[in-house]
């Protein structure tokens, strides 16, 4: 009986251990289904938007294309497609988000330009955006929908402010006495011309953000800053290697930070950039207080000072009058300065129009003194030779940032769905020969309406270097005005060659091609050799420097903190960021660092 009793047991106990067996595989089976379901639907789903979409090539499930990009220069390899479909406009996938890459100056101001309304919002960033200064920052901040898109509109009015076009003419002194430093600084070491070109671009900044010049090319806000920059501008690069490819699986940028992917990203409230700016304007608004009122009369207030008091107006969180400081370093100096080092570069590789540009000024200026903007409209092939500089080799070569429509839209019979990524592709916009003939070559005359290489392009200017719309680049006045003078000066006092081999004498090429991969790119290092055009101009060049360092007198300073070693004291963490809330409003709310 017992026994019975116990076979009874053991076959009841077998039959529930099967049907539990049999759910739980159900429910494994099950949820496979699911998901297989679900991505079949979801790739359904691309493959629709993709027939509807510009051409491109054909992606895979959750990955798109992102293992098609290559590991260096992906705009060369987006020409590359725009010419092979044959369409000035194509999709690519990173993930599962279509990225449209326009290829032609024309759509692009008929989109980005044009259609500004609804093509200036930025999409959702993963790495640049949301693992980088976030919300705080007007460069990486989402604009999606209303309450960011005034909260972006506020940034950008205190950006104007600072480098809008009516602050800009006021700061023509400075530039013009720090480009006389440049002169005077290739004169005496030559071989350093890219640091003497970094130096300048950063002392402007800082003189108009903080009221204090920076001297020496050895000054930390130049070596750390500049470096931090390039390596930003570096890792934004869409590619298929980390941290990148985080754009393309941003479930992993919700892990901790310790992951190894998270490598060289930004690591907010220890290495981050954004409160190291605050604390330099801080020091810098105290400086500026100490000075004797006939002193402070003689200089310009410092941006940060009309900053502050325009940040209380508008609720402003201290990183975000943090990255407000910090953008002119960020935007403004390695940007400049790669501008630059582009003109040596051009020089050495096509010596005709620097010859031509050399005759010009000769004739309207001569050796005993430097060239002024107020010379520009008699310097007609010295304007053309700035455009072609910024045509030539464009430093912002994907123009910043992504755009993203606020709604659907179709161009030329193409769906672009709202929110997607919308990049001009600079290298490619410039480097069309329909609009620019024999494109590698620098050829300024190309902008004479009688020259054969003359052909129309859209918009006011001859290039795409600042971005388009809304989003145009809010020192774009201050760039150009920047990049006059310098070429105009350099060009008026320098023979600006390729370097010769010591031992056999002959000429050490230029690559015009080597340029390094960010998304701020600048030519690799090369040697060149510069030297002054004349005696009479080497003493012009001498007198000016005396007198501009003497105007500057009035902005020399000293910080005392570091990038590096402020973080590592951890002198003041990020602590706060602004967010919106459920209820669609901006609250400053606590971050963990
Ligand atoms: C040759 C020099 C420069 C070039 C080629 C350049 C290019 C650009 C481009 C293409 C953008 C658009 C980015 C985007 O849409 O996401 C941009 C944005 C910006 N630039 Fe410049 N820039 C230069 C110099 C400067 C300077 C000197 C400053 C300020 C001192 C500056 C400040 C900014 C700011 C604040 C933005 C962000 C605007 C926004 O997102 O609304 N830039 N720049």
């Amino acid at each position: 009986m017992l026994s019975e009793k116990l076979l009874d047991i053991f076959a009841l106990l077998n039959l529930q251990a099967a049907l539990r067996d049999a759910s739980l595989s159900n429910i494994v089976v099950g949820f496979i289904l699911a998901a297989v379901g679900a991505l079949a639907v979801d790739y359904a789903y691309m493959l629709y938007l993709r027939s509807k979409m510009p051409p491109g090539p054909f992606p895979l499930p959750i990955v798109g294309n992102t293992f098609s990009l290559p590991a260096n220069k992906p705009w060369i390899y987006f020409e590359k497609l725009s010419k092979k479909y044959k369409a000035p406009l194509i999709t690519f996938w990173i993930g599962r988000n279509p990225t449209i890459w326009i290829n032609d100056a024309w759509c692009a101001y008929e989109i980005l330009e044009k259609k500004a309304q609804i093509y200036s919002s930025r999409p959702r960033m993963v790495v640049f955006g949301e693992l980088g200064s976030g919300q705080s920052s007007l460069v990486t901040m989402r604009v999606r929908n209303q309450l960011e898109r005034d909260r972006w509109r506020i940034h950008r009015k205190l950006m104007h402010i600072g480098v809008g076009i009516q602050s800009v003419r006021g700061y023509r002194d400075i530039q013009n006495n720090e480009s006389k430093i440049i002169a005077y600084d290739f004169l005496r070491e030559p071989k350093e011309y890219v640091k003497h070109l970094e130096r300048y671009a950063t002392s402007v900044v800082s003189i108009i953000g903080f009221g204090r010049r920076v001297a020496s090319y050895n000054d930390p806000i130049i070596t750390e800053v500049i470096a931090l920059m390039q390596l930003a501008a570096d890792l934004n690069v869409p590619g298929k290697s980390f941290p990148m490819l985080m754009e393309t699986f941003p479930i992993l940028a919700k892990f901790p930070r310790f992951m190894p992917w998270f490598r060289h990203t930004n690591a907010r409230g220890q290495q981050g950039g954004n409160y190291f700016f605050h604390t330099l304007a801080e020091e810098a608004l105290d400086q500026y207080a100490q000075k004797a009122p006939s002193e402070q009369a003689s200089m310009l207030t410092p941006y940060v000072k009309t900053l502050f008091e325009e940040g209380k107006k508008y609720n402003l969180s201290v990183p975000e009058l943090s990255s407000l400081t910090g953008n002119l370093f960020g935007a403004g100096a390695d940007t400049s300065s790669s501008t630059l080092a582009t003109f040596v570069l051009a020089c050495c590789a096509f010596p005709e129009p620097m010859k031509k540009a050399q005759a010009e000024i000769d004739r309207v200026i001569g050796p005993n003194r430097s060239p002024h903007w107020d010379d520009s409209p008699n310097l007609p092939y010295v304007n053309a030779f700035v455009k072609e500089v910024f045509r030539w080799r464009s430093v912002a070569i994907i123009g910043g940032q992504p755009h993203s429509p606020m709604q659907d839209d179709v161009y030329n019979g193409w769906f672009i769905p709202a929110g997607s990524w919308v990049q001009g592709n600079v290298w490619a916009i410039h480097h069309n020969d329909r609009e620019f003939p024999d494109p590698d070559r620098f050829y300024p005359d190309r902008f004479f309406k009688d020259n054969d290489h003359y052909r129309p392009f859209p918009g006011e200017r001859s290039y795409m270097t600042f971005g388009w719309g809304r989003r145009v680049c809010s020192g774009q006045a201050l760039a150009e005005q920047g990049t006059w003078i310098s070429v105009a000066r350099l060009l008026w006092g320098f023979n600006i060659r390729k370097a010769r081999d010591p031992q056999t004498g002959q000429e050490i090429d230029v690559d015009i091609f080597a340029f390094t991969n960010g998304l701020n790119m600048r030519p690799q290092p090369f040697q060149c050799d510069i030297s002054p055009r004349s005696e009479e101009i080497r003493e012009t060049i001498l007198r000016e420097a005396e007198q501009a360092l003497n105007d500057l007198k009035v902005y020399e300073g000293e910080t005392k903190y570091k990038m590096s070693t402020f973080y590592q004291q951890q002198r003041k963490r990020i602590t706060e960021e602004p967010v919106i809330d459920e209820h669609g409003n901006i609250k400053i709310v606590k971050i963990k660092g």
